[in-house]
């Protein structure tokens, strides 16, 4: 059992309503590893930044990935940072894997750098988001198979790009 779809990017991208959209569209289930997270340790992530820090975080993301990519076989949506784990790119290698990217003006404009996503909380979320894009660029881009910018398109339309670039994908 494997994904159909991998949904990956920054916090903003649109991995959660994309990937739900998707999987609608392809008549499949969606799940989303940040959910699972808070499903399985009954805290929310914020939460477990706080107090336990974000490399505790990151292993029980990891851990959720590893599950997901065995037990799903619909969309899923990887949380924003998912893909810093070395061993997580190792395991999306051959995986239809789709990056949704987004640039700093809309990207911002979509999350609302609220507090409610704890990495960019900080005293000067603009500058952490403009570095957390820049630095996770190439990381995002070395597991896709496939990558839509979303800033300019309305949800709809990302969805229908994703369909037509995987369908080109197999073909
Ligand atoms: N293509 C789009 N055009 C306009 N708004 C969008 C688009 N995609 C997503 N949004 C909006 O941006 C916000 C963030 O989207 P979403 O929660 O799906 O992002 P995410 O990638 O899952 O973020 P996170 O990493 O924090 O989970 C939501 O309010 C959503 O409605
Ligand atoms: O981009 C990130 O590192 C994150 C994105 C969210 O999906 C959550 O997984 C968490 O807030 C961290
Ligand atoms: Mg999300």
């Amino acid at each position: 059992m494997a994904p159909r779809a991998i949904v990956i990017g920054p916090p903003g991208a649109g991995k959660t309503t994309i990937g739900r959209m998707l999987a609608e569209r392809l008549d499949v289930r969606f799940r989303d590893t940040d959910a699972d997270v808070v499903a399985s340790t009954g805290r929310e992530i914020s939460d477990i930044f706080a107090n336990d820090g974000e490399p505790a975080f990151r292993a029980l993301e990891e851990q959720a990935v590893d599950t997901a990519l065995h037990e799903h076989d619909g969309v899923l949506a990887l949380g924003g940072g998912a893909v810093l784990s070395e061993l997580t790119r190792k395991r999306l290698a051959g995986h239809p894997v789709v990056f949704l990217s987004v640039g700093l003006a809309e990207g911002a404009r979509r999350v609302g750098l609220s507090a409610a996503r704890p990495l960019l909380a900080g005293v000067n979320p603009r500058a952490t988001f403009k570095a957390l894009l820049d630095e996770r660029l190439p990381i995002y881009r070395s597991v896709a198979a496939v990558e839509v910018a979303t800033d300019e398109l309305e949800p709809a339309a990302v969805v229908d790009r994703v369909v037509d670039d995987l369908a080109a994908l197999s073909h």
